[in-house]
């Protein structure tokens, strides 16, 4: 039998947002009105808002996430925050390897795996983001980019539970541009295939997101193909209302 996925949409706010801004948490909450109730919600605030944003949306179905990890539980490590940070505060997800972390950050798969391992550590939710570049695409190595990815960034172990992977074409993130659903259907279903070679049927249970420019005018569109199990949704996830008409694609 076919695995049944829950849909999830989710939010990354990346540096964006003060306190002022959880109010719109709780338009979303309030918004939600039981129209996806299939759905998972969840939104990734900056880390110093990650306390405030879980105690808004307790006893509400909008979860809350962060947008990094550091791999250590605590130490010497000036400026980080550990996923066991994360967790304390209030998160049930972490997001680790977004391409604005691999680029200016350097973050290698090496670090991500880790970052990966770090999240199930602390019980969050390790939301994977892969994804190939606009020369990658150009020079027609968007698998080969996603195969080293995955295989890189996704520890042992993998499981429909503990593991979200999100792609994120590179070229497609803030530009206002996406892929074809017929190039989003071959990327996601390529990395179904992966998951399922090296997870089994806990691959076939992962969640697989598309991320890059999704907006409430694309969102039924992009979320109507094959293996697209939700969205990663960065500007458009600032506004509620916004955030929630993307939220409708699943309805
Ligand atoms: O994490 C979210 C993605 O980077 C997408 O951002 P965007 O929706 O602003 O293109």
């Amino acid at each position: 039998m076919a695995a049944v996925r829950r849909p999830l949409v989710a939010g990354n706010w990346k540096m964006n947002g003060l306190r002022a801004s959880l109010g719109e948490i709780g338009l979303i909450a309030q918004g939600q009105g039981g129209l996806w109730r299939n759905t998972d919600l969840l939104i990734c605030p900056p880390a110093p808002l990650v306390f405030t944003a879980a105690a808004v949306a307790i006893g509400t179905k909008v979860a809350i996430g962060a947008q990094d990890c550091h791999a250590e539980a605590s130490g010497a490590f000036t400026g980080d925050v550990s996923a066991e940070m994360l967790a304390d505060a209030g998160a049930t997800a972490v997001i680790v390897g977004h391409s604005e972390r691999r680029t200016y950050h350097k973050e290698s798969d090496a670090e991500v795996r880790a970052k990966a391992q770090a999240a199930w550590r602390a019980g969050l939710l390790a939301i994977v983001c892969i994804g190939e570049t606009k020369d990658e695409r150009l020079a027609g190595k968007t698998l080969e980019v996603l195969g080293v990815q995955l295989a890189g960034s996704l520890p042992d172990g993998c499981t429909a539970a503990s593991l979200v992977v999100a792609y994120e074409p590179v070229w497609a993130i803030g530009t206002g541009l996406t892929p074809t659903p017929a190039d989003v259907a071959e990327a996601h279903g390529f990395i179904r295939d992966r998951l399922v070679e090296r997870f089994g049927a806990e691959g076939e249970g992962v969640r697989v997101l598309y991320g890059g420019s999704v907006k409430p005018s694309n969102a039924a569109e992009l979320m109507a193909v094959a293996n697209v199990d939700g969205a990663l949704v960065g500007g458009a996830s600032l506004k509620a209302s916004d955030f929630l008409a993307i939220a409708a694609a699943y309805k």
